[in-house]
């Protein structure tokens, strides 16, 4: 029987010629990623007691971003601890200041097919739209791949979502993924996989991939697949990664527990409502809600062609009067693109304020937290009560379009309205 792209790889990591879905195996990280905030300052104790010694510094990658720039003298320990920590252990790889941990791991090229990538985050997910396995463990778990490089893992079942057609003007990979998760469920992929594929996911960019795979944990999902292809070659080469790059596919006759079908020329912009993930709407249904705050950033949609979204919008434009726009791009090297590119210019010209990359506000941690009574449109991925700050607060998600119309009429508005034909 064939397998699926997710017990390819892990029959890799397991060094078996095959796995099955449901069978409990041994596997061998190729990346073990952790950041400042689940990473070494709550591990050191367990992990200096059971010896301290690393199983491959060259496999260990360090991010601090959730506490960056610290807002707090707790979060400036706790950043402190990271970093000397990393230097201790001279650690090849740490960085600081530079964004959240999904889109520097991609940048620098540690996230490649056929990888398996265990971070201590639940969105480490965001690597399979590069074709790796990748997923969030707890810290404890984390002790023991740093001292082993290995773990135990149940070989998860693929639910199989197929997108073919063409998306149509003013719709994007976040609209994809918000009407995917509403009729999963927001626990509805439990320790399975979601394998996306067709057409309409063939042509995205590689920017538009990784938040496919970045929000598969938000339907529960262990990992997102996206069957890596030229685009995904290109990328890794523009990176700087020479090696050989796996092939990887699912077979043909591989087993799934369900197939999803959409046709994307059907889809139109849809926004998360407080406070679930799965409470979704066409952006119509709640077009004409006031706001407080707008966000553009995060690693599900702060990449580069997510500014240039808001920046086609929002040129020669101001922002609603009563608003503020936060700007956070998902890296600095995105943030020197967008610099080189006039978007920076043209956001901060219509009004927004351009923060530094981090996790920010997004998970409620730095600056932009909203406090009680506020509304906030965000183009993030999660919007439970407090996500974002106060739990009085309220979270609307949708993409980096549907925020930057919002951002210009204080209220949800639908992007389309402000998008040029021929704008995508
Ligand atoms: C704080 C961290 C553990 C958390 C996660 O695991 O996802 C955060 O990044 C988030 O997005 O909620
Ligand atoms: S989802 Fe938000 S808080 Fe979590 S890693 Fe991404 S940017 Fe950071």
């Amino acid at each position: 029987m064939g397998m699926t792209m997710s017990e390819k790889i892990l029959a890799k990591a397991a060094r078996q010629s095959e796995v099955k879905a449901g069978e409990i195996v041994w596997v061998k990280a190729d990346i073990a990623m952790m950041h400042d905030l689940l990473g070494p300052w709550l591990i050191d104790g367990g992990f200096r007691r059971l010896g301290g010694r690393l199983f491959d510094k060259e496999k260990v990658v360090v991010v601090s971003d959730h506490c960056t720039p610290p807002a707090t003298v707790q979060q400036a320990d706790i950043l402190k601890f990271t970093r000397d920590w990393a230097r201790n252990q001279d650690l090849p790889y740490y960085y600081e200041f530079e964004g959240p941990c999904h889109q520097v791991i991609v940048e620098h090229g540690h996230v490649r097919p056929g990888r398996l990538i265990l971070g201590t985050d639940s969105h480490t997910c965001m690597a399979g739209g590069l074709g790796a396995f990748a997923t969030g463990i707890g810290s404890t778990e984390m002790i023991g791949v740093l001292l082993t490089g290995e773990t135990w893992m149940k070989v998860p079942e693929t639910i199989k979502v197929v997108w073919d057609g063409e998306l149509p003007h003013g719709v994007y990979a976040k609209d994809i993924v918000l009407k995917t998760i509403k009729d999963i469920g927001h626990a509805g992929a439990t320790y399975q996989t979601l394998e996306f594929s067709g057409s309409a996911i063939r042509g995205l960019s590689m920017d538009e991939r990784l938040v496919l795979s970045n929000m598969a944990v938000e339907a529960g999902a262990k990992t997102g697949l996206i069957e890596p292809d030229e685009k995904v070659i290109k990328f890794l080469r523009s990176k700087g990664v020479t090696d050989e790059i796996d092939d990887l596919f699912s077979d043909k006759d591989a087993v799934y527990t369900r197939t999803l079908h959409y046709n994307a020329s059907d889809l139109e912009p849809q926004v998360a409502c407080p406070h679930e993930i799965d409470n979704v709407h066409p952006v119509n249904a709640v077009e004409g809600k006031t706001v407080d705050q707008v966000y553009l950033g995060s690693c599900t949609n702060g990449r580069l062609s997510d500014l240039r979204i808001a920046a086609d919008i929002l040129k020669g434009k101001k922002i609603a009067n009563h608003i503020r726009c936060l700007v956070v791009p998902a890296s600095q090297h995105i943030w020197m693109e967008a610099n080189k590119e006039g978007i920076l210019d043209i956001l901060t010209e219509a009004g927004c304020i351009v923060n530094m990359p981090s996790c920010g506000a997004c998970g409620g941690f730095t600056s932009g937290v909203i406090g009680a009574g506020e509304v906030v449109m965000s183009s993030s991925n999660r919007n439970f009560r407090g996500r974002m700050g106060s739990p009085d607060g309220e979270v609307y998600l949708g993409s980096p379009a549907t925020v930057a119309a919002t951002a210009i009429e204080g209220k949800i508005a639908d992007p389309r309205k402000y998008l040029l034909q021929g704008v995508r």
